[in-house]
Parts: structure tokens; C-alpha cells; sequence
């Protein structure tokens, strides 16, 4: 028998096997609420098969039928699901020190350089030292107010190109990663370091490296990556296989980002021997660390590629992804959009452009944007965590080592805390004081607690002022003449980041006067 079917006729038969042991190693267990009081079992009611859906649309049917705390085994691992505000508190704040740690899997060893960024980092160190870093010197307000003009050329420049291709299908995704990218390129690395031109013209752009869709091809390969259910993760005796092929594409990536950070860092590197040199950017201040011997961690150049992917990582998806979604959400209902927009020419007028000062005075315009976070929190299931000791939460044993998903999805849709929860209604958050700051556990978009989110006041303000000024600046119509708004496909497509399945393709029209295009 030739190769091929010899091949072809293997595969047909592992994989059915495969899949077989897979179900077999997920098991779910529930907390027995009838049992008197003392450390509770976790029983084990079945084998479960969660391969074909949406991990946190299963895990919240299970939590409708089980309750908002369950365990699961998987594969070699205790996994415990929080999908309640009250369960995710005892996570989040009460326990938040016992949870304060990342798994190790193969997407922090081969995309982030061995679990050196903030991220994955182990609960340590390296991970204090990062995000202290983060805290003082990119989002405190001194930090945020000094990239103030770096957001607002990057917001002008996006709301032009926007306006060359008013008539035409847009599509929305690549305009708002081009501005996020753009602004935390000039934030972390003082320049943008990709081409703007398409791929067939990079070979004349000397300086650049990477063009705009390669990088942001890069960095959607590395939310999926970070994202997936990697067989050798869960069953580390099986990880040498490589069944899926993940770690091949992670070790691949791994060259492409080491490709592109060397070229930044080179450039900088050029920059630090010249005899006037001043540290300017924050990839100079990261370079500043690595010779710095009163540091208690080996700080290497690996760090500093490290900390530096956080930012392009954690600052251009999760922001993007949020208009994304916004923009459906409101395309799909003209009638907020007309709220929205009347708002704006009240508060704001037709003879100039949204702020980020004007953002607080927009109450209408926040709503929306927690009602989209609400909805489409990106990370579903925010980051996982790891108990670093034994614990009890409501009488239920979690065992050191346990990995900890909190469903931040469910939670945003749990008709205990939420009226008609299904529903797209900004209105639900008008004087109501409910904020993303990490305090309401019924609404956590950024997280809370230790490994909160440090750079959502960034994010929000990459958010709000976007979406504020394409309403204000632009009116909305799919590009699909022939689809009625409200036959909109919203499917996710599930990665750390969870982005809409088919980029949503629009056309806009300018709505303000022309001079502001200029
Ligand atoms: C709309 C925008 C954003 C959303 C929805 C978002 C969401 C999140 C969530 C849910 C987590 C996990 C929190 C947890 O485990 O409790 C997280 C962590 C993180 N985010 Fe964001 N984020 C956004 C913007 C940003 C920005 C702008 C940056 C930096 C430029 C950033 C950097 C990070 C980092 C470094 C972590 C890891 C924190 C740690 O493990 O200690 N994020 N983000």
C-alpha cells in the first residue's frame, strides 16, 4: 500500500480512538449540596464530551444544570469552573492570594519566551517586577496622560483612512488593529517599526521588517494559540506527540516575533551608543533594567521582548475586538445608534471632533460600551489561574495545582444579577453604579484582583474614544445590501481572546463636515 493511504487509513483510525480517551479523561464532578458540614467530595457524575462546542457556552449550560462552582477532571488536571459573582469573589478577592498563579503550558514556554512576560509569569519576581513597571510607568495617570498625543494623531490619522474608503466595504477589524497597533508601537517602541504598505511593497521599505497585516497576522496567531486546548497541556505524557500540531506553529511564531524583536531591539541597541543618547521610550527604560545589577531577578534580553509582546498583545486584540463587537451590537439596532448619535451632536456638536476628555461627559456612550463588555467580555474566561496551595471554598476541597476558570461570560449572562440577560440594552447601566474596575463581581470584563488586567484604563480609553468618534464621524450600514441588519452572524470564534467569527464588513458615509477630514 502506497504511502498516503497507508497514512490517510491511520489517521481515520487514531482519531476516533483519540477522541475516545479524550471524553473519557474529562469527567465532571459537582459539590453535593446534602452533605453535613465538613470537607465535601466532589462527585464524579459522568463522562462528559466537550470537543465541537464553544468551551464557554458548555461550561455555562453545565453551570445552569450543576451550580456555580464545579470541578472537572481533565486530562491529568483538577479543573475548577466559577460561574457566579458570588463564587467568583471567593476566587477573585477572598482567595486571590491562593489563586494568584498562571499553569505553565506550552503557548507561555514558546511564545513568551519561557513565561518570562507578566502574563504567564509564575505568581514571583519577574511577574512583580513587571507589572510594578507597567503600573508607574505606562498606566499610571502620569504614564496614560504623556501617550496623550501619541492616541489622539493615531485616532485622527485612523478616522482619515476610514474616509478614503467611505462608499466602499470596510473591513472594520483591520482599521481598529491598525490603530491599536499603531498607538502601542509608538507607546512601547517610539516608532511603529511595520510597513503601512501591503506585503508585495515591503522590500522596498528598508527599515520595516514586518508589514501591518503580517504583524497583526502574528499577533491574531498568538491569541489563538494562547487560546487552545493543547492535548499536551492537559496530558503532559502525550506532549512529545504534538498531536495537533500546536507546538509546531508556536515554535514557528516564536521565530517570526524573535525575527522582528531583534530588528527593534538592534535599532535601540544603535541608538544607546551614541553620545547624546537619552532613554525615550519604554524599550529603552526595559534596556536600562537588563544592565541593572541592583535587580532581584536575572532581567535578560528575553524580558524585555517579553514585556514588550504584553503590550502589543494585551493592547491591539482585546481593544479591537471590543469595537468589533460594539459596532455589531449597534449596527444590528439603528435606534441606539440614533441615541448615540444625538448625544453626541448635543454634548459634542458637528464642528469638531470626540475628545478623550469629553468621554466622561458621554453617559449614553459608556453604557454602551459596558453593555458590549457585558456581552463580549474578550476574554471569556479571563486568564486561567492555579491554586498554589490547598483551599476550601464553600466546604468544597480545591486541591493545590488545581487550575481555576472563572466564566466571566456566563457571569455577564446569569439572570440572578441581570435583567433580561440576554438582551442588548444600554439603558441597564444609566445611574447605576456599576464599573469594570474589578470590584463588581457581576461584571468583569478586565478581571479582578492580583492578576486584574493593568492596562485596562488604557484599553477603555482606546475604546470609548474610537468607538465615540466613528458613531459621531461616520453613519453605519452593512455591506451587505441584501442581509437585514438584524440577521447579523454574531458566532465567537474562542481563543484568549474570543473575536467575532466573520469580520464584520460595513460601509460608512462621513457625517460631519468635510474640512474635519483633512
Ligand atoms: C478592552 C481591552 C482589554 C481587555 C478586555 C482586557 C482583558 C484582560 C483580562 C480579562 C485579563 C485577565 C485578568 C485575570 O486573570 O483576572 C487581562 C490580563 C492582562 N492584560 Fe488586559 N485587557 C485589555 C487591554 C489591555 C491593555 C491595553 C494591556 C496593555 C497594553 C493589557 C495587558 C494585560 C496584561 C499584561 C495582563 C496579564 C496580567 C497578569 O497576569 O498579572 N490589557 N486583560
Amino acid at each position: 500500500m502506497e504511502f498516503p493511504s497507508c497514512f490517510a487509513i491511520a489517521i481515520s483510525c487514531l482519531v476516533p480512538i483519540f477522541i475516545a480517551i479524550i471524553t473519557k479523561l474529562i469527567h465532571l464532578q459537582r459539590p453535593n449540596p446534602n452533605l453535613p458540614p465538613g470537607p465535601k467530595p466532589w462527585p464524579i457524575i459522568g463522562n462528559l464530551n466537550l470537543i465541537g462546542e464553544l468551551p464557554h457556552h458548555s461550561l455555562h449550560n453545565l453551570s445552569i444544570k450543576y451550580g456555580p462552582i464545579m470541578q472537572l477532571m481533565f486530562g491529568s488536571f483538577n479543573v475548577v469552573i466559577a460561574s457566579s459573582s458570588e463564587m467568583a469573589k471567593q476566587i477573585l478577592k477572598t482567595h486571590d492570594h491562593v489563586f494568584a498563579t498562571r499553569p505553565q503550558t506550552a503557548a507561555g514556554k514558546h511564545t513568551c519566551y519561557d513565561h518570562s512576560n507578566v502574563t504567564w509569569a509564575p505568581y514571583g519576581p519577574q511577574w512583580r517586577l513587571g507589572r510594578k513597571i507597567y503600573l508607574s510607568k505606562l498606566f499610571s495617570s502620569k504614564g496614560l496622560e504623556s501617550f496623550h498625543n501619541i492616541r489622539a494623531q493615531e485616532r485622527h490619522a485612523f478616522m482619515l483612512r476610514l474616509f478614503a474608503v467611505s462608499g466602499k466595504p470596510v473591513v472594520l477589524k483591520d482599521h481598529l488593529f491598525h490603530f491599536t497597533l499603531s498607538v502601542i508601537c509608538r507607546m512601547v517602541m517610539g516608532k511603529k517599526y511595520f510597513s503601512e504598505s501591503s506585503w508585495s511593497k515591503m522590500e522596498d521599505d528598508e527599515e520595516r521588517v514586518v508589514s501591518r497585516e503580517g504583524i497583526q497576522e502574528m499577533l491574531e496567531e498568538l491569541f489563538v494559540l494562547n487560546g487552545v486546548f493543547n492535548i499536551g497541556d492537559w496530558i503532559p505524557w502525550l506532549g512529545f506527540l504534538d498531536l495537533q500540531g500546536y507546538v509546531k506553529r508556536m515554535k514557528d511564531l516564536r521565530k517570526r516575533f524573535d525575527r522582528f524583536y531583534e530588528h527593534v531591539i538592534g535599532d535601540h541597541m544603535a541608538r544607546r551608543t551614541q553620545k547624546d543618547f537619552v532613554a525615550s521610550d519604554f524599550l529603552d527604560f526595559l534596556l536600562g533594567l537588563v544592565e541593572d545589577p541592583h535587580l532581584d531577578v536575572d532581567f535578560t534580553l528575553n524580558g524585555v521582548k517579553a514585556f514588550t509582546l504584553d503590550q502589543m498583545a494585551g493592547g491591539t486584540d482585546t481593544a479591537a475586538a471590543t469595537v468589533e463587537w460594539a459596532m455589531s451590537e449597534l449596527i444590528k439596532r439603528p435606534n441606539i445608534i440614533r441615541k448615540a448619535n444625538e448625544e453626541l451632536d448635543r454634548v459634542i456638536g458637528r464642528e469638531r471632533w470626540v475628545e478623550e476628555s469629553d468621554i466622561q461627559n458621554l453617559p449614553y456612550l459608556n453604557a454602551i460600551i459596558k453593555e458590549t463588555l457585558r456581552l463580549h467580555p474578550v476574554a471569556v474566561l479571563l486568564a486561567p489561574r492555579m491554586a498554589l496551595e490547598d483551599c476550601k471554598i464553600e466546604g468544597y476541597e480545591i486541591k493545590k495545582g488545581t487550575i481555576i476558570f472563572v466564566n466571566s461570560w456566563s457571569i455577564g449572562r446569569n439572570a440572578c444579577s441581570w435583567e433580561s440577560a440576554e438582551e442588548f440594552c444600554p439603558e441597564r447601566f444609566l445611574g447605576k453604579n456599576i464599573d469594570v474596575n474589578g470590584h463588581n463581581f457581576e461584571f468583569l470584563p478586565f478581571g479582578s484582583g492580583r492578576r486584574m488586567c493593568p492596562g485596562y484604563k488604557l484599553g477603555l480609553k482606546m475604546v470609548s474614544s474610537s468607538l465615540a468618534n466613528l458613531l459621531h464621524g461616520f453613519s453605519w450600514r452593512l455591506a451587505d445590501e441584501n442581509m437585514k441588519p438584524q440577521d447579523l452572524d454574531m458566532h465567537e470564534l474562542f481563543g484568549l481572546a474570543t473575536v467575532r467569527r466573520f469580520p464584520l464588513v460595513a460601509l460608512v458615509e462621513p457625517r460631519l463636515p468635510q474640512n474635519l477630514f483633512y
